[in-house]
């Protein structure tokens, strides 16, 4: 099974750690080499750009891509259940949580434009004229797409076009470029796709198991201490755990008062608050680690 991911930009190194994290660790390979093993034998990482990559999927050079939403969408239809997809759909498993940005219908701050209606049979200049005339004919607004490569801000101030649908994530290119944001049309982030003939292919359900471990644990804290048997219930009332701590008989303190060892899952915001609060119930030896994976 091949596994297409970002060659280089900003997806590429958060998109190999994540594979990293779910325990398919990429086998060094000299640089700009286009496959890779991983050190599951049945898993090949192919490194492509970023808007290459639903086009491999969809042609079958790959079986699963890991990319932003935008480019999936631009390279064609795009769903969420697999039941409803055509051939040529690619299917979207799962939101992997980075790249997130948005794509925005944008003008310059002082100009005519403050509506999309206000675009009807003028030009808007787009890295990504699939998703903007989808867009165009949502709102039921006719208007002329022009598609550059790069440097879009630029173009409403030099008369190539009149507004311009590019990506946004802190807003500052467009301000630098005094461009003011008129609608949103697409809310991106990186996804796993897969074709849709391969979906139910047991693979593909243990690539996707081992993502969601990874994503499952982001955010979450392991606890573990010991604690009186007889205040056992006001340990697991402070413990906000995952389905309830789990609990194990120790030997005895020394004053031969029974012991259980209790062990959580719990949220990294409220590990601080939870620490104090398990003192105050005579908790003792409280340690806290990280999660690497949590399959729940
Ligand atoms: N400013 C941003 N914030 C968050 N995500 C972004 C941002 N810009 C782009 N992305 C996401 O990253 C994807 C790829 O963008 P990136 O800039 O890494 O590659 P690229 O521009 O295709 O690289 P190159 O042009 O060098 O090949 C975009 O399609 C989008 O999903
Ligand atoms: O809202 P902001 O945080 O300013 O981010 C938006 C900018 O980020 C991306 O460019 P990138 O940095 O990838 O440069 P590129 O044009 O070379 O791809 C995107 O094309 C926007 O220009
Ligand atoms: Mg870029």
């Amino acid at each position: 099974m091949r596994i297409a991911v970002p060659n280089k930009g900003r997806l590429h190194e958060p998109t190999l750690s994540l594979l990293e994290r779910a325990g398919l660790h990429v086998e060094e390979t000299a640089d700009r080499q286009l496959y890779a093993d991983t050190v599951d034998e049945d898993v090949t990482v192919l490194f492509a750009r970023a808007a290459d990559i639903p086009e491999y999927v969809r042609d079958g050079a790959a079986d699963l891509g890991v990319t932003g939403l935008d480019q999936a969408a631009e390279s064609g239809g795009v769903v969420d259940d697999a039941a409803a997809a055509g051939d040529d759909d690619l299917v979207d498993l799962l939101d992997l949580g980075y790249g997130s940005c948005r794509l925005v219908l944008a003008a310059p701050e002082d100009g005519d434009v403050s509506a999309v209606e206000d675009l009807e049979g003028r030009t808007i200049a787009t890295e990504f004229p699939n998703v903007t005339r989808d867009y165009l004919d949502r709102v039921g607004v006719d208007a002329d797409v022009v598609t550059v490569t790069g440097a879009t801000e630029l173009t409403p101030h030099v008369d190539m076009a009149d507004a311009i649908v590019d990506i946004t994530s802190t807003g500052t290119t467009l301000k630098v470029n005094r461009l003011a944001v008129i609608d949103g049309v697409l809310d991106s982030s990186v996804r796993l796709f897969a074709r849709p003939d391969v979906v139910d292919d047991p693979k593909v359900e243990q690539v996707m198991t081992a993502f969601e471990s990874v994503l499952a644990a982001d955010g979450r804290r392991y606890l573990m201490m010991n604690a009186p048997k007889d205040r056992l219930d006001e340990v697991k009332d402070v413990i906000p755990g995952l389905g309830g701590p789990t609990v194990m008989d120790v030997e005895a303190d020394e004053d031969g008062n029974g012991m259980v060892a209790v062990h959580a899952v719990v949220d990294e915001r409220d590990v601080f608050e939870t620490i104090s609060e398990l003192r105050s119930v005579g908790a003792t030896g409280i340690l806290v680690t990280e999660i690497e994976r949590l399959v729940e």
